[in-house]
């Protein structure tokens, strides 16, 4: 069973996934590199002493510095990293990279004890700093497929994984996976602290996986990864993009700045090949704007000039089987995914064209074709992802959280089981785009049947405040419509489940929506433990129904801690 809170401190994650053997750098080389990559650093104090003092990592967190580590520190929101040298340098920082600000604080917190080198734009910076200690300047591979885009990002990567895994394992390598969930190489997996990474860890796996014997890694690239420059200094030999509707406006304030975080993606400087799905106007704009090679997909059937179309979707199971046509050739690849909805079948043929467009592959198209006909790459089981926990009633976890993500797990609820009934259950996350909230409470009760308005992560925000948001979206299409919907506001989350298993019957749908594979709701930094598949089950098999066996999906501290020492 999934433990109740699969967290790993940042320390903690940081230890057990550092590779061993790192080259590192000295300190006048990281100097000559980041002036190179146009930095102008500014070394304090000089002399050789100083630069050649050896780094043989690097990290952000000063919870995660350990000895020998460049101590990167940048000026955040809520905090300036150099606020926290003593804890570094007590933890074995042997060098600081930072801006002016923090040079200050560590010359008056730690006097000139330890080397600092002084940029404009730390976040920046780091990428090059840490390629050039964990040798990726230098050492290329393994191959690396990012996927970008509002929606489809982990089940792009899962899916994307598991077909590397088949190839991989003909060769006796492994895969890798950055992502919302968990990071895996070779098989060990932690759990994720953010969707990407910050650029030292990044760097950090990247070595970590040529350690691993790990030929190819699929990794999820968030737009705030993309605005943080979380991502400097690496380079994808393939990038995807699944779709982009409304999300993270809290962030980027507009759609149009949100594209052009996205874009950064798709230039000639980060990425070698990249798969546009063309299916809304945003992934045509995404093709006319990559720079590089550029592949197109259409997964929604709608004519257009593309490279690679879907054909031919026919119900398989839960799930839809699908042809992929390449249409300069004419070739056609019959494959199939075992997981619902038609969103499934785009993540999937974008997974799909990802690896048979990938260039100078250690696998030949032969080899992926074969995978795809023949190896069923795209069941795998994606944790809280459309995750299928009976069938009677049909009883779903998703993490659907946005307005376009809820309108396509609805439309594969209603397709599921036509003729019952849609029992949902939503809530919305604080400190996230507040705009979102009333949207999607009307789209909810426009889809559904019976909707129950719970909590979700109310972070720092009051939940009731949060829960009247998405009410009033939802009342508001109940009045100006013929909707008979019936609408409930219950907490905890908990009991917003139990009610609705015991409002359905066995013919009907339940949705829980929006928290997926988490396990600990946060309550102003008070976590409380709450895992949906563990209380659907329950109430399930309360409510006389027979849910199915619950797969242990979530990444589990203990085997972790058994794995690594
Ligand atoms: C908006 C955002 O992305 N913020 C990230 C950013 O925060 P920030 O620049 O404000 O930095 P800060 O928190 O002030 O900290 C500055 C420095 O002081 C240190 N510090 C800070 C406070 C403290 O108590 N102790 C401490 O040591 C920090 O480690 C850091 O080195 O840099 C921090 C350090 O890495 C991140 O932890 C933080 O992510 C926060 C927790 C977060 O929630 N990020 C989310 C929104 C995010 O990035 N999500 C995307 C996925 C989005 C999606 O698709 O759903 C992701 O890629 O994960
Ligand atoms: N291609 C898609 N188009 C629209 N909705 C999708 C698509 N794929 C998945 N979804 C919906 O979005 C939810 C989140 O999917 P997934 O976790 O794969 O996306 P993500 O981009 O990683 O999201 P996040 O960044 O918020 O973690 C799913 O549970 C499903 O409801």
């Amino acid at each position: 069973m999934p433990r109740t809170d699969a967290r790993l401190s940042v320390a903690e994650q940081d230890s057990v996934f550092r590779p061993r053997q790192v080259a590192g750098a000295t300190v006048g080389e990281l100097v000559e590199e980041l002036h190179a990559a146009g930095h102008d650093p500014l070394l304090s104090p000089a002399g050789r002493l100083w630069t050649e003092v050896r780094v043989t990592g690097a990290a952000m967190n000063p919870q995660a510095v350990g000895p020998g580590d460049l101590f990167v520190a940048v000026r955040g929101a809520r905090a300036h990293g150099a606020d926290f040298i003593r804890a570094a340098r007590d933890a074995g920082a042997a060098a600081v990279l930072t801006d002016h600000a923090g040079v200050d604080t560590v010359r008056s917190e730690v006097g000139y004890r330890i080397p600092v080198i002084e940029v404009r734009r730390v976040r920046q910076a780091a990428g090059p700093a840490a390629a050039r200690i964990y040798g990726n300047s230098t050492i290329s591979g393994p191959a690396l497929f990012g996927v970008t885009g509002t929606n489809g990002k982990t089940t792009s990567t899962y899916f994307l994984r598991a077909l590397l895994d088949t190839l991989m394992a003909r060769r006796e390598r492994g895969t890798g996976l950055i992502g919302t969930i968990e990071i895996s190489a070779a098989g060990d997996r932690i759990p994720s602290q953010l969707t990407t990474p910050e650029a030292v860890q990044l760097h950090s796996l990247m070595a970590l996986f040529r350690e691993r014997s790990v030929g190819a890694a699929a990794m999820e690239v968030s737009s705030h990864a993309i605005s943080y420059d979380r991502v400097a200094g690496l380079h994808y030999d393939v990038a995807g993009f699944t779709n982009l509707t409304q999300d993270h406006l809290d962030m980027h304030g507009t759609m149009e700045d949100y594209f052009a975080a996205k874009a950064e993606l798709f230039t000639r400087r980060r990425t070698r090949t990249s798969v546009i799905t063309v299916d809304d106007p945003w992934g045509h704009r995404m093709a006319t704007a990559a720079t590089g090679r550029v592949v197109t997909l259409a997964t929604a059937g709608q004519p257009t000039e593309v490279d690679w179309e879907v054909l031919d979707v026919a119900s398989d199971g839960l799930g839809q089987s699908f042809t992929l046509h390449h249409l300069r050739s004419g070739e056609r690849i019959r494959t199939r995914t075992g997981l619902p909805g038609g969103f499934n079948v785009s993540n999937a043929a974008l997974a799909a064209v990802m690896v048979l467009e990938a260039p100078d592959a250690e696998f030949s198209r032969e080899e992926v074709v074969a995978a795809l006909e023949e190896e069923d790459p795209f069941s795998v089981s994606v944790p809280g992802r459309m995750q299928v926990l009976a069938d009677e009633p049909a009883a779903l976890v998703d993490f659907a959280h946005n307005p376009d993500a809820m309108i396509r797990t609805l439309e594969a609820a209603a397709s599921a089981k036509p003729d019952g009934r849609i029992v949902l259950v939503i809530g919305a996350a604080g400190d996230r785009d507040r705009g979102k909230r009333p949207t999607m409470g009307a789209i909810a009760v426009r889809m559904a049947d019976h909707v129950i308005v719970s909590d979700d992560d109310p972070h720092g925000e009051d939940p009731g405040e949060i829960r009247a948001a998405v009410l009033s979206g939802a009342r508001e299409a109940i009045e100006s419509g013929t909707l008979t919907t019936e609408l409930e506001e219950i907490v905890p989350r908990a009991a917003a489940i139990e009610r609705a298993v015991a409002v359905a019957s066995g013919e009907d749908t339940v949705i829980i929506a929006g928290r997926g594979h988490e396990v600990h709701q946060d309550y102003a930094g008070e976590h409380r433990p709450i895992d949906d598949r563990i209380e659907l089950h329950r109430a399930l098999r309360r409510g006389g129904f027979t849910p199915l066996p619950l797969k242990d999906t979530t990444v589990d501290m203990t085997q972790i801690g058994a794995e690594q020492t």
